[in-house]
């Protein structure tokens, strides 16, 4: 471990004095920064906030002898954090230490003996990390495994592959459709790009048709093409990838989105291997590629609703690869740091315990957050070495940058579907399709209606009431004053 790097050490007891005198200590030995907390709530605020090392936890943190904040405490760092969890007791707490030892206490330390223990329990924890960093050190600096496209030694990793081969090279005439499931930025259309590269017929074409960001009728007209007059601006004929794939691969991102009409479409071409293009005069041609459908969403659950066809389904789901997000095989992160930023215009150089904190975060935007986090990086950082203070700086924790990448993910998607819709006005009439959809899911209740969109009840009325008018801008943030 960089020696320049303090730990960072949490010391959690409800006696201030007791608080006070066990940060001097700390702050005597040096290379150790203390954040006190006296209760469970303001331990659980710093834990948020910063990345604690080790959490040296008095059992009693209230007057009354019921009280189980300490155990509450340990439980959820062991649960939720990489935080090491010691207890600080008195003599007479046999029972509450034993307690806390089977909840995942790493060790103990008696309050009479503070001084003598703390600072061997801090050296011991200062090696471990040393040689868990030397582990990841030696990991990320070997050569990343990059087969087929995919970064990571990871055991879920190896069999995604493991089951991607099978998939790809399944010895039969037919090309089976291939379902991929997993979280977005999980890695789904590399998938479906490495069962095209490994499958029989590589050097045919790979279309990516992203189901939900074009109109139905773009759509429609991208796979089927047209022939001369099917429409006005149809001047000439034109392919659509069921033609132009050939024997290639055929990338439906975002499946659950299609149109039921277009789901009924495809699920003639799959059944009968046949379509036509649009246009009165098209002949009926034979599709020969392979579908590989991606989704987020479960789809089981759009059946049910009646979003999604039920035969449709079956037939994709013939063939399943589940895509894991990134909390799933956390120890490949290293290795995908170094594997992203070896891409980009200017030298990085990660230290051990920068990649030990991107290795412990949520990354709810699974590997494409990592890759958007390391870009950002490489734009913002000027030292050519990330330490962990780079990472604070310009990756903060709870930023919407690091949290949001899964909602932004979704929402763009939305709204560029959105934004091809053959509507005049876009803005306003999306602003209308949402606040209609909020009022009619909180049947009328325009307060209710507030909150799902939280504004206030006033803005919600202000709204309606410019619509019956016939006025068709929103209230301005002055008029959302919160309902008194
Ligand atoms: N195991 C991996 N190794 C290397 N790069 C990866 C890996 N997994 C994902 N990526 C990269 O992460 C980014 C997002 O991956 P991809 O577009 O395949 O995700 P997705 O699941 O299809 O996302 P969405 O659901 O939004 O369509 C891409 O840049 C991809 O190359």
């Amino acid at each position: 471990m960089n020696e320049q790097q303090p730990l960072r050490v949490l010391l959690v007891d409800d006696e201030r004095i007791a608080l006070k005198s066990f940060a001097n200590l700390l702050e005597s030995l040096g290379n150790a920064v203390p954040y006190r907390a006296s209760s469970l709530e303001e331990a659980r605020q710093i834990l948020e906030e910063v990345l604690i090392d080790i959490a040296f936890i008095d059992l009693q943190l209230s007057q009354d002898i019921r009280n189980r904040d300490g155990l509450t405490l340990i439980q959820e760092l062991r649960e939720r954090y990489q935080t090491v969890p010691i207890v600080v007791s008195g003599h007479s707490q046999v029972h509450e230490v034993r307690e806390a030892m089977k909840l995942g206490a790493e060790d103990y330390v008696l309050k009479t003996e503070l001084e003598q223990r703390v600072s061997i329990i801090l050296n011991a924890l200062r090696r471990k990390l040393e040689l868990k960093e030397e582990l990841l050190d030696l990991r990320a600096r070997g050569p990343a495994d990059t087969t087929l496209g995919l970064v990571g030694t990871s055991v879920s990793i190896q069999n995604l592959r493991a089951l991607i081969q099978r998939v790809a090279t399944a010895n039969s005439q037919e090309l089976f459709p291939v379902l991929i499931h997993g979280p977005t930025g999980s890695g789904k259309e590399l998938v479906a790009q490495a069962i095209h590269k490994l499958g029989p017929h590589p050097s045919d074409p790979f279309f990516d048709v992203n189901c939900g960001a074009l109109a139905e009728t773009l759509i429609e007209d991208q796979l089927f093409g047209h022939v001369r007059g099917a429409f006005t601006d149809a001047h000439t004929d034109k392919e659509g990838y069921f033609t132009l794939v050939r024997r290639g691969t055929l990338f439906l991102d975002e499946v659950a989105e299609l149109s039921l009409s277009l789901q009924a479409k495809l699920l003639r071409v799959l059944e009968t291997r046949r379509f036509r293009p649009v246009g009165p005069t098209a002949r009926e041609q034979l599709f020969q590629g392979r579908i590989v459908a991606a989704t987020h969403v479960d789809l089981k659950e759009r059946v049910r609703e009646k979003r999604f066809r039920e035969d449709l389904f079956h037939r994709l789901n013939v063939l399943r690869i589940l895509v894991p997000p990134l909390s799933d095989h956390r120890e490949d992160i290293p290795a995908l740091v170094q594997h992203f930023a070896a891409r980009q215009h200017r030298p990085m150089q990660f230290t051990q315990r920068a990649i030990e904190q991107l290795s412990r975060r949520p990354w709810p935007g699974n590997v494409r957050e990592l890759r958007n986090a390391i870009t950002r990086l490489a734009i913002l950082a000027e030292s050519e070495s990330i330490d962990v203070d780079t990472l604070e700086l310009y990756l903060p924790l709870e930023s919407e940058f690091s949290l949001g990448g899964a909602l932004s993910d979704e929402l763009g998607q939305m709204v560029r579907k959105l934004l091809a819709l053959p509507v005049k006005d876009r803005l306003d009439a999306i602003t209308k399709a949402i606040v209609l959809a909020a009022v009619e899911q909180a049947r009328g209740n325009n307060t209710e209606a507030g909150k799902v969109l939280g504004r206030s009840r006033k803005f919600v009325e202000r709204y309606l009431k410019k619509l019956a008018k016939g006025g068709k801008d929103s209230p301005s943030e002055e008029e959302d004053e919160e309902d008194s």
